[in-house]
């Protein structure tokens, strides 16, 4: 019988029954039973992959849930979750209704913080370790476990920097497989280099910073993880064990192609081997129609430079670093400092274009207002990954970018509709704005084959009228139009409203918006991003502005955290599908 182990296994009470011999034949079926779900479900794979042994070790030894663990980022926590009483809802993984595929507090009180975006636990297992003292507790034990891509981040550093001064009872695991999503750069992947050979004389950072600091140490090794981890159990103070793993660990694809298969789709089970690709020609990616035009731009002019941080592969910046590597730079997990290095390269003239998660941007917000804005830098930001993403689910939902980008003086926003938009609107941006800009656009493919057309100017705050209408009047932005369009497409009643594309959220176009408010009784607005303060928001401004009794109705994200699922499931949920638009656009004419 297949997993034979592991189905006895229904919380790590059991686990800590088993004789520690035992063990090796837990990992096997532990990595299997996650090979064969992420095989048809899909999901991150080489992250939970590498840390099986660890994962269990941490298990058998410390005495969870009370003792806390905190995983950084979290998608390294699919054994952490089988193994923790979901083993037989594991197959729901990031699918709607189901498990989520981060750690979540709602989920389970294994899961002792919520996570998805990466460096946080030192900072959370710390608050937690210092909460404990605070309450009398000597007895709990507080452990973060952090990749090498994730300590390298400011976050990570502001943590240890902390801890180093307290007398926490915190144990931070470095899981250092040499790897984020892509390999991982900068100065401490090369300290982390040099500690793993041991053949350079090197100061040992965390030392320095007051850790007792044990290791490298084989994370593969159970034997040695579980007495390494019971040393360090009845060890006071901060704590660091440095673990080697590899990515991938047991799957040979995952090892040797670690980054396809950090989250690599669907693949054939048995043989590891990715699922074939559809012969038919797709739209491209958007993110790809970002990594082509910038490399088409940055030919033709000196001063453009790409950067990402940490996200080559995602954002497709990798084409740019393939084609020019002094221009493009993967500065590692480090929001913050992409936006000010970026804002740097422009006080020189340069026309920096950082590229980073509408997500991710979040972590930066302080460097957009006082290191560009204020300062009315043109750094041109590119928005991946804007409205809903989908499986991710609630961390990684790009729905916020308009309300907290909305109100920074300077700022121009555009959604640009489609992939031929997004090139245009590059192109536009690189002639020479005296703002900054920030242009979001969504997960997934756009809808021309043939996108590579001649670049044309944009003229900023310039919406268009993509359908003329009586009565009503639709007001969409970026490729939410498309569910628009769907919409109008079911209707009989269609001649009653027009529909218009703003394209900038600011600034709006305010001639059109005059326009429309002159020439329609209702208007309706749509868009992927949250009601409060996001484009709707905007349109009302401009009606109360201007004092226009029209009706106004906002259609976008609600008040509310949007869980995990496909984006239509997830637009369903909130009515902004084609099909519901339709039937509430159908109510309007009766
Ligand atoms: C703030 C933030 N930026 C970017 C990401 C995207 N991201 C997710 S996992 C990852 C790499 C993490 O690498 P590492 O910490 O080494 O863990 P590993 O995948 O190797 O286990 C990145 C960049 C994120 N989750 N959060
Ligand atoms: C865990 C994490 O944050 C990333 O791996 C994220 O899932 C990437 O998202 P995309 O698949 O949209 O690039
Ligand atoms: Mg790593």
């Amino acid at each position: 019988m297949q997993n034979k182990l592991l189905n006895t296994i229904d919380s790590p009470k059991e686990l800590r029954l088993l004789s520690q011999e035992k063990l090796p034949l837990l990992a096997k079926d532990l990595r299997d039973f996650i090979i064969n779900i992420v095989a048809t479900k899909e999901g991150h794979l080489g992250a939970s992959l590498g840390v099986i042994e660890l994962t269990i070790a941490l298990h058998y030894v410390f005495d969870t849930p009370k003792d806390l663990l905190v995983w950084d980022v979290g998608h390294q926590a699919y054994g952490h979750k089988i193994l923790t009483g979901r083993r037989d809802t594991f197959d729901t993984n990031r699918q709607i209704g189901g498990l989520s595929g981060f750690p979540n507090r709602l989920e389970s009180d294994f899961d002792t913080f919520g996570v998805g975006h990466s460096s946080t636990s030192i900072s959370a297992a710390l608050g937690m370790a210092i909460a404990s003292k605070l309450k009398g507790d000597f007895d709990t034990q507080h452990i973060a476990v952090i990749g090498d891509a994730s300590i390298a981040s400011g976050m990570a550093f502001e943590g240890l920097n902390h801890a180093g001064v307290t007398n926490a009872n915190l144990l931070v695991i470095l899981n250092d497989n040499a790897i984020g999503i892509d390999p991982s750069v900068g100065a401490l992947k090369q300290y982390l280099t040099n500690v793993k050979k041991g053949t350079e004389k090197q100061d040992n950072i965390f030392e320095a910073l007051n850790f007792d600091y044990s290791g490298p140490i084989d994370g593969h090794d159970l034997p040695l993880l579980i007495t390494e981890l019971k040393r360090l159990k009845n060890t006071k103070g901060p704590k660091f064990l440095h673990v080697i793993t590899t990515k991938g660990k047991g799957l040979r694809q995952a090892e040797e192609n670690q980054v396809t298969y950090h989250a690599p789709g669907k693949f054939n089970k048995e043989t590891g081997e990715l699922n074939p690709k559809s012969n038919i020609k797709q739209p491209p990616k958007y993110q790809d129609v970002f990594g082509h035009t910038i490399v088409e731009l940055a030919k033709q002019n000196k001063k453009i430079i790409g950067i990402t941080p940490a996200m080559p592969t995602g954002s497709s910046l990798k084409y740019m670093m393939e084609q020019i590597p002094d221009r493009a730079f993967d500065v590692g997990i480090a929001e913050q400092h992409a936006v000010t290095f970026a804002a740097g390269l422009a006080t020189q003239g340069m026309i920096a274009f950082c590229n980073i998660y509408s997500t991710f941007l979040q972590r930066a917000y302080d460097q957009i207002i006082h290191d560009v804005a204020l300062q009315n830098l043109p750094v041109i930001f590119c928005l991946d990954r804007a409205g809903l993403v989908g499986e991710d689910g609630a961390t990684h939902h790009g729905v916020f970018d308009l309300a907290y980008l909305r109100c920074i003086p300077n700022l121009i926003i555009a959604a640009p509709r489609n992939e031929i938009e997004l090139r245009n609107i590059m192109y536009t941006a690189q002639l020479g704005l005296k703002h900054p800009i920030a242009i979001r656009y969504p997960r997934g493919r756009g809808e021309n084959l043939n996108w590579q057309q001649p670049f044309s100017k944009l003229e900023i705050g310039k919406g268009e009228c993509l359908k003329q209408g009586t009565k009503t009047a639709i007001l969409s932005i970026g490729n939410m139009y498309k569910n628009v369009v769907e919409a109008l497409e079911f209707l009989e009643e269609a001649s009653a409203f027009s529909h218009y594309d703003l394209r900038f959220i600011k600034p709006l176009d305010e001639t059109m918006l005059h326009e429309v408010f002159k020439t329609h009784d209702t208007v309706v607005t749509i868009e992927d991003g949250t009601l409060l303060g996001g484009f709707g928001s905007a349109i009302a401004e401009f009606k109360t502005k201007y004092n226009y009794p029209n009706k106004l109705i906002l259609k976008g994200i609600p008040d509310h955290f949007i869980e995990h699922g496909t984006v239509l499931e997830l637009q369903k949920t909130i009515n902004l599908d084609s099909k519901n638009l339709s039937l509430f656009l159908k109510k309007m004419t009766d």
